[in-house]
């Protein structure tokens, strides 16, 4: 797992390395790495204008002492001074010393190659001001590559959160540790790709204050069929979803429990008719939940309706002492009953987008993964924010911000799938908060695989699944399948 850390956390791990070592040594080691990123994407550095945007703390000095690097290798570099007096000293007279100049804004950055932001480091507090604004707009209007030194500034490197105008960087070259606020909410959005600067700070690293899932970390929790195995050992599902109306949502989530985790899976609900002819490997009734056999979990929600049978479906469901997971048309009735839930004692997953999170009492707002945190903590279960960076948190504070995916996903019926997902891996034992995770990011490596075919359709999802599942497993599809000699 990848940990995701606060700007508090990044400092206090810097504190003991800043009073053993030598006097501006942890500068110099993330302004080389920083430099070293800015000259692979420059491709060739001779000759290349490079602004810098310069703060008044240590992102300035990085940003100053990198400009040293470009310009020793014969760039063109420009500094932009936000406050002349208060520029990093030692950072000022190593550019100086390899021939770089200060100069003034806007039209140094509308003819840069690179424009690097070393406004705003982790100590930036608040919106930007008005001169930084226009400067990350001049950015934002050039041409040049869009460099952010540690974090972009204008962006919250805790929380994600973004008030008022923020540096558009296309790269961020972050160090020590992957910020928070680099991988989730708004602050995502600008921060671009991120690169790692180590720094030497990982032994002084407390535990994260939230991860990020790697394929390994996905794959270890889909536990392949043992020798032993049969169609119920594996896990059974039911499924609650979808209506007479309606029945795509039933479809689309059976589909998907189907295809994550094919022991067998079980349909109660309106919907039976479509979910029988598409899926002929279920075993479907018109019946109530109760009805349906026995089930290791049930997903319940997406396309049910709320009417007075949803509600008391919904509450069938969570009386059980089964795993559930609650979307959609589930989430909008739980909202106003919110104590069935608070009263469970099996684990209970919520997927809101925001509009169904906003019924719960609040908007998740700008620090989405203190959103999450807080409604799991209130109602005592898993809460899986959707988002372009999904955030999964637990009651005890346990949180995941989902690293897969592609905006390509935001298409009706893609949220369907993604409950299947979560039900079919909820059916196998893993705790909640576990298989929500885990979901997240299988259904973010179904959307990247169905999107290299262009607009991918929820369908396309569960169609591509089986390779999402070999893909985060590592197993190259030769379309032959494994052979041991
Ligand atoms: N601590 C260290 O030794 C290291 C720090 N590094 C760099 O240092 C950065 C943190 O440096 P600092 O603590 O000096 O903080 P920053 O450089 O992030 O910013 C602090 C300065 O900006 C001003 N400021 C804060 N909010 C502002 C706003 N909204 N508008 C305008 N000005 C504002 C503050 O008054 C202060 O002068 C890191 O992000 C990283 O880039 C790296 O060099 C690695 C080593
Ligand atoms: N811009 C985006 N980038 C990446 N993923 C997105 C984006 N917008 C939505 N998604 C994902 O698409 C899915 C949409 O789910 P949902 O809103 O419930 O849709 P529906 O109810 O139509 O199925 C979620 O998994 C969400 O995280
Ligand atoms: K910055």
């Amino acid at each position: 797992m990848i940990g995701l850390y606060t700007a508090e956390e990044v400092r206090a791990a810097e504190e003991p390395l800043l009073a053993t070592g030598p006097e501006g040594a942890l500068m110099q080691q993330a302004a080389t790495g920083l430099a070293t990123v800015c000259a692979r994407l420059l491709d060739d550095v001779y000759g290349r204008r490079v602004v810098l945007l310069v703060g008044t703390g240590n992102n300035g000095g990085d940003a100053l002492h990198a400009g040293a690097f470009l310009a020793r290798r014969g760039a063109r570099v420009t500094a932009v001074l936000l406050d002349p007096e208060r520029a990093h000293p030692a950072g000022l007279a190593a550019l100086r010393r390899a021939g770089g100049r200060v100069g003034t804004g806007a039209d140094a950055i509308a003819r840069a190659d690179l424009v690097l932001d070393g406004m705003l480091g982790i100590g930036g507090r608040g919106g930007l001001r008005p001169e930084a604004a226009e400067l990350a707009r001049a950015a934002a209007d050039g041409a040049g590559i869009t460099i952010a030194v540690d974090v972009p500034s204008g962006v919250d490197a805790s929380t994600g959160a973004v008030d008022g105008p923020a540096f558009p960087a296309m790269h961020t070259v972050t160090f020590g540790a992957v910020k928070l606020g680099l991988v989730v909410g708004e602050g995502r959005g600008y921060a671009g790709e991120v690169h790692l600067v180590d720094i030497g700070l990982g032994a002084h690293l407390p535990t994260p204050s939230a991860w990020r899932f790697t394929d390994a970390d996905a794959a270890a929790r889909l536990a392949l069929p043992a020798p032993d195995d049969d169609k119920y050992s594996q896990g059974v599902v039911g499924i609650v979803a979808g209506s007479a109306t309606y029945p795509g949502a039933g479809v689309l989530c059976t589909g998907a429990a189907l295809r994550t985790r094919p022991g067998l899976v079980r349909y109660a609900g309106t919907a039976a008719g479509g979910v029988r002819a598409a899926w002929p490997e279920a075993i479907v009734t018109e019946g109530r939940p109760g009805d349906a056999g026995r089930v290791q979990s049930w997903v319940v929600g997406p396309g049910m309706g709320t009417d007075d049978d949803a509600r008391s479906v919904l509450a069938e469901v969570l009386a059980t002492d089964l795993p559930v997971i609650v979307d959609a048309d589930g989430l909008t009735m739980l909202a106003e009953q919110q104590d069935l839930v608070r009263a469970r004692r099996a684990a209970t997953v919520l997927t809101p987008h925001d509009r169904e999170f906003a019924r719960f009492g609040t908007e998740p707002g700008g620090d989405r993964v203190a959103a999450a945190r807080d409604l799991a903590a209130d109602l005592g279960c898993v809460v899986l924010l959707k988002g372009d960076a999904t955030v999964v948190a637990d009651a005890d504070g346990t949180a995941f911000v989902n690293g897969t995916g592609t905006p390509w996903l935001a298409t009706a019926g893609t949220g369907d799938v993604l409950s299947g997902i979560t039900g079919a891996l909820l059916a196998t034992g893993l705790p909640g908060v576990e298989a929500a995770a885990a979901a997240a990011h299988l259904h973010g490596r179904a959307g990247q695989l169905a999107a290299e075919r262009g607009p991918l359709i929820a369908g396309d999802l569960v169609r591509r699944l089986p390779d999402a599942i070999q893909r985060v497993r590592g197993v190259p599809h030769s379309g032959l399948g494994h052979w041991e000699a």
